[in-house]
């Protein structure tokens, strides 16, 4: 059983009378563009706060789940919220054309969660071949939408996706996204804490990739700055910062990894994309995506989001000695992992 579906294109334009919650507001006079977001393992631990958050996202006029199983559940339950997206339940490999047919985002947390012990490229054996499968099909039926890429390990199934769209054609770099927003979230978190600050007014950009080393928050750059830090604090910030994910994993002790703060973290990072497409100026998150700020193909740092992705990858601006460090330390690991990904999706 599925609920009704809604196809939609940007390009399309309805009238929208409803206040909207986040972002820009629309009056009833104005037109709110209609954009389709599809979740790829949406009945998952990350998927189903994530849909929830999208319900409510005003932006949003259609929200489509798929899961290999139990999303026409999730969907009625989501469905019923008064908020503006029409959402659609897709079960199955046959459902998933129909469920991305259309979409302008595609956000993907489909497979499997570390246990204790496990380190994030432990998830690879799985993770990479259900990435593919479902690369390939956004390749045939959204070829031009925004991929957010949640599934781990991110600093090798970001490269599997470029290596799928490449075959396929249908390759933008503009338009592919590792989800690093965890990382800004907990280093932003963590630095209130410490500093006493308002964590609302806080800011720390978080570059490199997304595991252990290779998540480098620069707190040299954080805003407000703070001048009563020393450099043990911030040796202990970066290392809570890195071992965030872990420190979840350990607390769930082999129910899985963090889900709440994450959907929390993607609805940010889809949020900043939806304004971006909808020509919102100044939208700026760090993301992992293809790079040339460093030797690396494939590296997080801040990027301006627009009508086509990302219209701007931002360099590293000035490092401490710490920090400096830091990058030269991540980049082995970094590259091991990219080239990981990369020889995968062109082997299988
Ligand atoms: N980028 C980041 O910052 C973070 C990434 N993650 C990663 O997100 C992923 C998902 O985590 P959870 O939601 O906690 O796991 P989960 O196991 O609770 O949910 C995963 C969902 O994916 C579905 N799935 C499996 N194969 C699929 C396929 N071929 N097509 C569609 N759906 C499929 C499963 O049925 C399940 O519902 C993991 O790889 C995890 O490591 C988790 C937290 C943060
Ligand atoms: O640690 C994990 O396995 C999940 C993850 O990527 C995170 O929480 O940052």
């Amino acid at each position: 059983m599925k609920a009704a579906v809604l196809r939609s294109s940007r390009a399309a334009l309805r009238p929208c009378t409803c206040r909207h919650l986040v972002g820009r507001s629309y009056s009833s006079t104005e037109s709110s563009p209609e954009s389709k977001v599809a979740i790829l393992g949406a009945a998952g631990g990350i998927g189903q706060p994530l849909a929830l958050l999208m319900k409510l996202n005003p932006l949003i006029s259609s929200l489509s789940l798929y899961d290999i199983a139990n999303t026409p559940g999730v969907a009625a339950d989501v469905s019923h919220i008064n908020s503006r997206a029409q959402v659609a339940g897709y079960a199955g490999e046959e459902q998933l054309g129909e469920a991305l047919d259309g979409s302008d985002i595609v956000i993907i947390p489909a497979g499997v969660p570390r246990k204790p012990g496990m380190t994030r490229d432990d998830l690879f054996k799985i993770n990479a071949g259900i990435v593919k499968s479902l690369c390939t099909a956004i390749a045939k039926y959204c070829p031009n939408a925004l991929v957010n890429m949640i599934s781990n390990p991110v600093n090798s199934t970001v490269p599997i996706a470029a290596e799928v769209f490449k075959k396929a054609g249908t390759f933008d770099e503009r338009k592919l996204f590792g989800v690093t927003t965890l990382d800004v979230v907990r280093a932003k978190t963590f630095y209130a804490g410490k500093v006493k600050v308002p964590v609302a007014e806080v800011n720390v950009p978080v570059v490199g990739g997304h595991a252990g080393i290779t998540i480098l928050p620069l707190f040299s750059q954080a805003a407000p700055k703070s001048s009563n830090l020393s450099d043990d604090d911030i040796k202990a910030l970066t290392k809570r910062t890195q071992d965030g994910g872990t420190e979840v994993v350990e607390a769930k002790a082999g129910k899985g990894s963090a889900t709440l703060s994450m959907a929390y973290a993607g609805a940010v990072f889809a949020d900043a994309c939806l304004k971006g497409l909808n020509g919102v100026p100044d939208i700026v998150e760090c993301s992992f995506v293809q790079s040339s700020i460093t030797d690396l193909p494939f590296f997080a740092s801040k990027v301006r989001l627009g009508k086509n992705g990302v219209e701007e990858v931002f360099g590293l601006g000035p490092l401490s000695d710490y920090e400096q460090q830091g990058l030269e330390s991540l980049k082995p690991e970094l590259k091991a992992s990219i080239e990981k990904g990369v020889e995968f999706a062109n082997q299988n």
